[in-house]
């Protein structure tokens, strides 16, 4: 790459950052009690009810939950399509209910990058691999020379270098949803979301594919929440954030090793929803019993049959050990 070139992408990535204010201490993506409320034909759906989570920059995070439980209409949202009917939420220091048609168009271009999961909507079939990845800086007035540089090195990065010259219509599936992800990098953003984007190939193109998204995260920096029902996705990240009735319901967190443990979230409220299974073999219903333990809070059914092993030790009064 020529000096001048290097300049060039250094710039690109330095005005990047600078846009974007910062994010503070709290995370780079941000939702507190996020609600979004569909309204067709006087039926009202409840997409989202209520909804918080927060991704520290620099996190690959897979974001999973029946059909119907929220994601897409979250990743909407964030992705600055959508927006929501009331809450908060904020990425990379954007109010995304505040936001006018300038910031957001700004927003759009600079501050995401976006790949979906139907392989033709990612890239325009006219348009060579090259030509696609370069539209992007071009909307974002990146000089001729520089975006050619950075889409070849984009490219390469995401080991896609043969795929240069060639059409949608030439490529795998798996490549293309590969030079998806290097158009939805091209503007160096700070968070890439993802939806479904193995959902339509083989294991083989899934795995390649993860792997470009990974290579998004760690080598060139962007933030990534991916929507997945691919099990080979969500156990290779480091957090799993499972949706259910439009809210964060359980985390998988796993270490170096793979094993994961698996947390229950508690929203800013207070509130937690309990696994459908404990509900069913304990007999939660209605009323229960919460006891305060020295280091656990127990649940109880609220009628607790007369021979149960352990009865509730009532909360410790104010000012007890
Ligand atoms: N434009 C819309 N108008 C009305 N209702 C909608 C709209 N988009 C989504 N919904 C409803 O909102 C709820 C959440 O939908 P959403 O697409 O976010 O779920 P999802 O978890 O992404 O599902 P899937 O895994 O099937 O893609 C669903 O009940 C859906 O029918």
């Amino acid at each position: 790459m020529t000096d001048d070139a290097v300049n060039e992408l250094a710039g690109l990535e330095e005005r990047a950052r600078a846009r974007s204010r910062p994010a503070g201490e709290e995370g780079l993506v941000v939702c507190d009690n996020l609600v979004r409320v569909y309204r067709t034909d006087g039926v009202e759906v409840q997409a989202l009810q209520g909804l918080d989570l927060v991704v520290a920059e620099g996190e690959c995070l897979a974001l999973v939950g029946a059909s119907g439980s929220g994601k897409s209409t979250l990743l909407s949202i964030l992705s600055g399509l959508d927006l929501p009917t009331a809450g908060r939420a904020r990425v990379a220091g954007h109010d995304l209910l505040a936001m006018g048609r300038r910031e957001r168009l700004a927003y759009r271009r600079r501050t995401v990058g976006f790949v979906w999961q139907q392989t033709a909507r990612n890239l325009l079939p006219y348009l060579t691999a090259l030509e696609n990845v370069a539209l992007p800086m071009r909307y974002a007035r990146v000089p001729r020379r520089a975006r050619r540089e950075r889409a070849a090195e984009l490219l390469g990065v995401l080991g896609i270098a043969h795929c240069r010259d060639r059409r949608p219509g030439e490529l795998s599936g798996g490549e293309q949803q590969r030079v998806a992800v290097a158009v939805a990098t091209a503007n160096s953003p700070r968070v890439l979301l993802a939806d479904e984007p193995t959902g339509e190939l083989d294991t083989a193109g899934g795995e390649e594919v993860f792997a470009a998204l990974r290579r998004a995260n760690e080598e060139l920096g962007a933030t990534v929440l991916v929507v997945t029902h691919d099990p080979l996705v969500s156990g290779q990240v480091r957090r799993t954030v499972r949706m259910r009735d439009g809210r964060t319901s359980t985390e998988t967190l796993r270490g170096e090793g793979g094993g994961g443990e698996e947390f229950t979230v508690l929203d800013r409220a207070g509130r937690l929803q309990l696994p459908g299974d404990f509900v069913e073999r304990y007999g939660l219903r209605g009323r229960v019993r919460l006891t305060a333990e020295t280091d656990h809070v127990g649940i109880w059914p609220g009628t607790l049959p007369r021979t149960s092993a352990r009865p509730p030790t009532p909360p410790p009064s104010p000012g007890s050990p």
